[in-house]
């Protein structure tokens, strides 16, 4: 059965079908902030990214969430702890049931209320994203930790299609254009780590850049997020959450080991 989030099909169940999920590079992580090394190499090539918001085409309930895909054309990230450039692919949000939990990464065992993933694939080695997924090196997601305060406009964009995409699989066309950039935190102080894709096949192919800021979200926003359904319009539903509403989605945190945590900025 396919992959999800309830006790059936959830992060616990998943290394059956998807073995990578067992491995020693996985993610999410809990941040323990006392960890962290300040890397000079880190401070010395800031973080540098360009956006086309007119690139942010189609936005779809993959049955796991909403996700914005976007033509990589234009789009690039480099520095930081990046070698070459990467372009964005897409971007999503993993919540919870209630704004007490729901993010994918921990700060000292602190949950937030959602995360955003940026996605990103190395250009300057690899062909596309899928090819990207397969390496070591091959992709690169931003994170922000989304908390519960003032709405968002930048989201408040995602959330108005979100009626248009109830059901698994239903896709439309972002007809206002997105600005990744501005879903972003003002300070650019950011944690970074080698792990994986949080859902299956769990891929230890991402090198992890999460920015220490929360952005603000409202909790009428959260619940528009919940509203999705985890199942095609027409078909009864299959996972045992409430009515198939996707309320939940983020995979909780995998062992850091003995993986190494740098931290740019205060
Ligand atoms: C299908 C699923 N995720 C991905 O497609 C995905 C692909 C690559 C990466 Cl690197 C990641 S991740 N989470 O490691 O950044 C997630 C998904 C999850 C949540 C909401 C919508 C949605 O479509
Ligand atoms: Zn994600």
């Amino acid at each position: 059965a396919e992959w999800g989030y309830t006790k059936r099909n959830g992060p616990f169940t998943w290394a059956k079908n998807y073995p990578t999920a067992a491995g020693i590079r996985q993610s999410p992580v809990d941040i323990d902030t006392a960890l962290a090394t300040s890397d000079s190499s880190l401070e010395s090539k800031p973080l540098r990214w360009k956006y086309v918001p007119q690139n942010t085409r189609t936005i779809v309930n993959s049955g796991h969430g909403w996700r914005v895909d976007v033509d990589s054309e234009g789009s690039e990230l480099v520095g930081g702890p990046l070698e070459g450039t990467y372009k964005l692919q897409q971007f999503h949000c993993h919540w919870g049931s209630s704004s007490d939990k729901g993010s994918e990464h921990t700060v000292d065992g602190q949950s937030y209320a959602a995360e955003l993933h940026l996605v990103h694939w190395n250009s300057s080695k690899y062909a596309d994203c899928g090819e990207a997924a397969d390496y070591p090196d091959g992709l690169t997601v931003l994170g922000v930790l989304l908390k519960v305060g003032a709405k968002n406009p930048e989201l408040q964009k995602v959330i108005d299609l979100i009626p248009s995409i109830s059901h698994r699989g239903e896709k439309t066309e972002v007809k206002e254009a997105i600005d990744p950039a501005k879903m972003l935190p003002k300070t650019l102080s950011y944690w970074t780590y080698l792990g994986s894709l949080t859902v299956p096949p769990c891929n230890e192919s991402v090198t992890w850049i999460l920015f220490k800021e929360p952005v603000e979200v409202s909790e009428e926003q959260l619940a528009a997020f919940r509203s999705l359904r985890c199942y095609k319009r027409g078909e009864e539903c299959p996972c045992d959450e409430v009515d198939g509403l996707l309320i939940s989605n983020y995979r909780p945190t995998l062992p850091l080991g003995t993986r190494e945590l740098r931290e740019c900025g205060s």
